[in-house]
């Protein structure tokens, strides 16, 4: 178990951009160690921006706490190397090698761990970050000549490498194959089992309530819902939140599966129709 394991806590939380808030006062049950939460909404639900600004990326009002530590009260190196961020996608333009890019990311937090790790410890601790995501292979490949999903795998190392005892992950899954998506999410559960606390933002429910124990749902910057995927995710909810007449169901093998019959306009449900405004196909 990580040391510094602790819950995660969020209370009275706002957050937003110049003349835009976006999250509005939001509080959530505090997030245990040794657990994945699933953050899902719709569009423009101020997802991202609520791990943006928890990360300490966006100013964020209220208080957001890991353990006995506020993101308010440490210092941004210290917030940092406790608590990861995995961006939806890596900044463009980036020249380094993937390797070198996750050296990087581990040397930017030495000077607060209060240990110096060689340099070449960094680059063994990287390249075995690197072959647990299955993309060892990748190492000398330089940044922008990668595909989207390697991208989003070596974004991925990069925010795991630290080993943080909290860590967010913003759509880690929306680029990768049937197999890398499996892989991220068996990662994502194994660091927890460590002792970190994980929070996966993903837009495959299905997906949401197999991997994680606990979902919040956000809409319109907004607490929803939140609690076991399974009380979570109803009917009701996802007409409520999505727009949608759809079913929730168990498949045999006993995960929740969600089979949208329509979008609910003007009342209607379970029509199918597309919305009044489109002309006639
Ligand atoms: N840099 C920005 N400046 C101003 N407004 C922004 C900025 N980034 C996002 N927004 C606005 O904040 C709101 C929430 O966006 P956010 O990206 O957090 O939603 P999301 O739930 O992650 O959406 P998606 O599922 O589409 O990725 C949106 O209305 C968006 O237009």
């Amino acid at each position: 178990m990580n040391p510094e394991a602790a819950a995660f806590t969020i209370t009275g939380v706002s957050i937003g951009y110049p003349g835009r808030p976006v999250i509005d006062q939001l509080s959530l049950s505090p997030l245990p160690p040794a657990s994945v939460t699933t953050l899902v909404g719709p569009n423009a639900a101020g997802k991202s921006t609520l791990l943006r600004g928890v990360a300490g990326l966006l100013p964020a009002r209220g208080v957001v706490r890991l353990g006995d530590l506020t993101l308010s009260g440490a210092t941004r190196g210290a917030w940092t190397r406790r608590v990861g961020f995995m961006p939806q996608t890596l900044p463009a333009g980036a020249r380094l090698l993937a390797l070198e890019s996750v050296v990087a990311a581990l040397a930017a937090s030495q000077p607060d761990e209060g240990l110096s790790l060689s340099q070449s410890a960094m680059r063994a601790r990287a390249m075995a970050t690197l072959e647990r995501l299955g993309v060892g292979g990748l190492a000398l490949e330089p940044l922008d000549a990668l595909s989207g999903g390697q991208r989003q795998l070596i974004a991925l190392a990069q925010a795991i490498v630290r080993r943080p005892a909290a860590l967010l992950l913003d759509e880690p899954t929306s680029a990768l194959d049937l197999r890398h998506q499996e892989q991220v999410m068996r990662v994502a559960r194994d660091l927890a089992t460590t002792g970190m606390m994980v929070i996966v933002v993903l837009h495959d429910l299905a997906m949401a309530a197999r991997w994680g124990s606990h979902m919040v749902v956000l809409s319109q910057g907004r607490l929803a819902a939140e609690g076991p995927p399974d009380q979570v995710l109803t009917s009701a909810l996802l007409a409520r939140v999505y727009g949608v007449d759809a079913r929730v169901e168990r498949c045999s093998a006993g995960r929740l599966q969600i089979m949208v019959d329509g979008v609910i306009d003007h009342g209607s449900s379970r029509s199918g129709a597309p919305p009044p405004s489109l002309p006639p196909p």
